[in-house]
């Protein structure tokens, strides 16, 4: 039977020149469940989510997924294996169309970085097909031949979401995937990863608290590096360290 966690952390921690910003933080994400990490600016979040994805490398602990460690592996390694960052690295090409930035996502994963298959019409039509598919799963097929330049910031992010499905992760990391939002962009991108959730997992580090309440099944908190509380929103939201932890912090 597969582990229920099909992510987890143990004893990671990262030292800055002696300033540690995560110190001994355990997590383990359920699969199929979308889990957030919260915690006031500086808390850590954004160096726990580049330990996961492999941007940065841990002091100490070590991270494994589907039962592998892979503390030692290249972001793009583990990306092949199924866990996928996007946000806040631009995944997409301002000068080429919707369908053309989503067919190269999805040409990479099929034959990496050779460019030899684009000779082939059969294999480009085919994926135009899928691309398409994949535009209509974000909900962006009437944008499929405008340029990823002349879209708006929150059908960007949707181009962005629709790129790493097309590499078909397992587990979805999202870094602040509502910072720059409007109100109506973060209705639409709520509702849009409830669906791409369906049958995977997602982890993100997010501001929104309204948005973390709505959407995510279970909650980190992370203050001054370290894990302050876990569990439901409506748990953690009424832990009195954590809403000590949130009170005198500016924009926290
Ligand atoms: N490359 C680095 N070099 C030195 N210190 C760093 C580095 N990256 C982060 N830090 C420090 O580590 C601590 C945690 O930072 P981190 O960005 O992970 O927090 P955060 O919770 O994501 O904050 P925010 O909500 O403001 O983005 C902060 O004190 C930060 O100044």
């Amino acid at each position: 039977m597969p582990d229920d966690f099909v992510l987890k952390a143990s004893g990671l921690t990262k030292d800055f020149k002696g300033f540690r910003a995560v110190d001994n933080v355990n997590l383990n994400i359920r699969r199929h469940s979308i889990h957030a990490l919260i915690g006031p600016n500086g808390a850590g979040k954004s160096t726990c989510f580049n330990l996961l994805t492999k941007f940065l490398t841990p002091t100490a602990g070590t991270i494994t997924f589907e039962g592998r460690d892979i503390t030692r592996m290249s972001p793009g390694n583990i990306a092949r294996a199924g866990l996928v960052r996007s946000f806040q690295i631009s995944a997409v090409f301002g000068s080429m169309t919707a369908l053309e930035n989503v067919r190269i996502a999805l040409q990479r994963r099929r034959h990496g970085d050779s460019w030899d298959f684009w000779r082939s019409e059969k294999v480009l039509a085919r994926l135009e097909a899928e691309a398409m598919e994949l535009l209509e799963a974000v909900g962006m097929s009437a944008f499929a031949r405008h340029r990823a330049s002349d879209l708006s910031y929150g059908r960007k992010r949707a181009l962005e979401i629709a790129t790493t499905l097309a590499l078909d992760p397992k587990v979805l990391l999202l870094d602040e995937p509502m910072a720059g939002m409007t109100q109506e962009d973060v209705t639409r991108i709520t509702a849009l990863i409830a669906k791409v959730a369906e049958g995977r997992t997602v982890v993100m580090v997010e501001h929104n608290l309204s948005v973390v309440s709505t959407l995510c099944d279970q909650i980190t908190v992370l203050a001054r590096g370290a894990i302050l509380a876990e569990g439901k929103y409506e748990d953690v939201s009424r832990d009195p360290r954590v809403i000590n932890a949130y009170i005198g912090v500016p924009n926290g």
